[in-house]
């Protein structure tokens, strides 16, 4: 067992901040004593999961350490596309049973995991199932949630957390990434007002932009101290 719970970042949208956000996470989640282990079930729009452009060699890279990107993807396909259609294009489809036991089997290597999804958390998996639908049946996971800072952002959010209310998901984290730096504070914090009069819930941290991840994301990963506060890992 991990001593904290496992954590799913879904996005408001495709290219929003996820794998940021995600190796963000992974970085005060290491600063703080553990051991955290990322993944990228459905990974589309790479040849591998070790291909330059992929999510794990992105995080994994910046992170450090041993080359776990292949054990970090279920599914990886070529086309740049929902997961559903992007595996019906390599004429194969994608098994919910598949993605459950893969959870499991991560779990069991008692390591807190930090699984990112593919583009907003309706996108499809399957023909049914799209990727809160899968997320959210998992037990025991705490759900963030990487939302554009820019304007529109409040009606992006708020849909998303109706979706995932809807299916059970009712205390998500949120994260505002000011991906291109170009939001005001005073525009951020109106957005962080309304999501949390409408829906009680309370955005833990913005984002700002990052010249230069590779020596920037440490001091800005400390951003997220709120969120690991909220999770209850002790904090030095
Ligand atoms: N805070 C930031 N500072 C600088 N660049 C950022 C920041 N957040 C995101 N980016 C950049 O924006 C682009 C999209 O971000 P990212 O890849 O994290 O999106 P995503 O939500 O993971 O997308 P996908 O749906 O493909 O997984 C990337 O080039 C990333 O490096
Ligand atoms: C190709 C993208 N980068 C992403 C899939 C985005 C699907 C968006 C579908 C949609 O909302 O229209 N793939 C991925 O995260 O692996
Ligand atoms: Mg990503």
């Amino acid at each position: 067992m991990s001593p904290i719970k496992d954590i799913c970042i879904t996005g408001t949208d495709t290219d929003v901040g996820k794998s940021v956000l995600s190796l963000l996470v992974m970085k005060i989640l290491r600063a703080n004593g553990l051991n955290p282990l990322y993944l990228k079930p459905f990974q589309t729009g790479c040849h591998s999961p070790s291909h330059p452009y992929s999510d794990p060699s992105f995080v994994l890279t910046l992170l450090g350490g041993g080359d776990e990107s292949k054990d970090s993807v279920l599914y990886c396909f070529r086309e740049a596309k929902a997961p559903y259609f992007a595996a019906r294009d390599a004429g194969k489809k994608i098994d919910p049973a598949a993605f459950k036991a893969f959870i499991e089997e991560k779990r069991a290597m008692g390591r807190p995991l930090v699984v990112e999804g593919a583009g907003g958390a309706l996108v499809p998996v399957t023909e049914r199932l799209n990727v809160i639908d899968l997320f959210a049946k998992e037990e025991n996971f705490v759900h963030i949630v990487a939302a554009r800072a820019g304007l529109g952002t409040i009606n992006h959010t708020l849909l998303t957390l109706e979706a995932m209310s809807n299916r059970g998901i009712t205390r998500p984290f949120v994260v505002f990434m000011d991906r291109d730096g170009a939001t005001d504070p005073v525009m951020i914090a109106e957005h962080m007002e309304a999501v949390e009069r409408i829906t009680g819930i309370r955005a833990v941290a913005s984002i700002g932009r990052m010249c230069c991840i590779e020596t920037e994301s440490d001091a800005m990963a400390e951003r997220l101290l709120p969120l690991l506060r909220a999770l209850g890992v002790d904090t030095e």
